[in-house]
């Protein structure tokens, strides 16, 4: 059984963040934390809308479209939705899915810190590149309240052409369709920001002090096709550096820690070593306790409380490994919260009261 319970959320009020006063229009800024996406419901249906969505992106899958479309609507969008509906059942709460669930609050709780720093003025919305609230929405829903100043924020600490990109890509599309643009201004990751970096040693260390120390620390990332990174995107490398900034702030020997890649999608070749066969290796060869954390992942989702905290841990523990343990996403930690409003501190220059 995985160590920690189901995520519960205390409730928030309304899908833009906490009530506040209404900005003026002349300086109000509007922060868009912005994460993948997710289904609206965990069933086939639903998921199969969001697939749909996000499998057609180009950033996602790059291949001719006349090649990827049949496959896409042919096999994957037949025989996918189902199976992955079973999974997002396991991890569903009564807040919904948890990646959303968590962006709300995180937006909540950095709008919350932002105005008892005395900033007023700020308005932090959640946003899902795929799915709802859409990006488009959210802009949309800013341009209304008459907020001229727009930082968006992607929640991917490392920088993908298939995430980060893509979130830019929504933006240049909504700034295409506008005929008064706001100033908008984003980031493109925080790999290797101290603030997340700390926030992420402290949940290990906490986790340390709560479950003891096993002989290993996994660092696992979502993989992509090894053949972006021959084009051109910094993913792996911003991954390394993560990873061993963490390790040496744990101060972690070389064979004490180790980065691996999951969620492989399709038979092409990904960023490698795999997470789930490492860990089966290693527990046949030995290793009996392991720890795992998903730095590249802002909030808990699919990919880390199904995949790596049910499968990756059923694996491990049937190929001889006796103790597994998952270190939760940074969620809505108060270290986590403070890294964000110092990362978009960093960013808002001239825009703060
Ligand atoms: C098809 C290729 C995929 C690429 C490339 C990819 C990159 C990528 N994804 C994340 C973060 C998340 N992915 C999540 C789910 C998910 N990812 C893919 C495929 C690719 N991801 C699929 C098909 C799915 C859906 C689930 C499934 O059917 O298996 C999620 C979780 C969403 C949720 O609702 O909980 C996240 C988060 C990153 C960071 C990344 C590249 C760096
Ligand atoms: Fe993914
Ligand atoms: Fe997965």
């Amino acid at each position: 059984m995985p160590d920690s319970p189901l995520p519960t959320f205390h409730k928030v009020s309304n899908r833009t963040a906490a009530a506040s006063p209404p900005p003026t229009a002349a300086t109000g800024v509007g922060i868009l934390l912005c994460n993948l996406g997710t289904p609206d419901a965990p069933t086939p249906r639903a998921v199969r809308r969001y697939l749909a969505q996000f499998l057609s992106d180009p950033r996602v899958v790059e291949l001719p479209a006349l090649l990827w479309k049949p496959v896409l609507h042919g096999i994957i969008l037949r025989t996918r939705p189902r199976a992955s509906a079973r999974k997002y059942q396991q991890v569903w709460t009564e807040q919904g899915s948890p990646l959303l669930a968590y962006t709300l609050r995180q937006a909540s709780l950095l709008q919350e810190r932002l105005h008892a720093a005395g900033q007023h003025h700020i308005s932090v919305v959640a946003a899902m590149r795929y799915g709802s609230p859409g990006l488009s929405e959210q802009l949309d829903a800013l341009h209304q309240r008459g907020i001229r100043r727009v930082l968006i924020l992607p929640l991917y600490p490392q920088y993908s052409s298939t995430t980060t990109a893509s979130v830019l890509d929504a933006l240049g599309h909504w700034c295409s369709q506008q005929r008064d643009l706001p100033e908008v201004r984003w980031t493109t990751g925080y790999a290797e920001n101290p603030h997340y970096i700390e926030a992420l040693a402290h949940s290990v260390r906490s986790h340390w002090q709560a479950h003891g120390r096993p002989q290993k620390l996994v660092m696992s990332y979502h993989g992509i096709p090894q053949r972006n990174i021959h084009l051109g995107d910094p993913y792996q490398i911003q991954c390394r550096h993560t990873s061993q900034q963490l390790a040496q702030k744990l101060g972690l020997s070389p064979n004490a820690w180790e980065m691996t890649f999951q969620s492989r999608f399709g038979p092409a070749q990904w960023l490698q070593p795999y997470t789930q066969p490492t860990l089966e290796e290693q527990a046949r060869n030995g290793l009996h306790s392991v720890d795992v954390i998903c730095p590249g992942f802002a909030s808990d989702c699919l990919e880390t409380l199904e995949e790596i905290n049910m499968e990756v841990r059923e694996a491990f523990l049937a190929n001889g490994g006796k103790t597994f343990g998952y270190i939760p996403c940074l969620n809505d930690q108060s270290q986590w919260i403070n890294a964000l409003q110092r990362i978009v501190e960093g960013q808002l220059g001239g825009w703060l009261e």
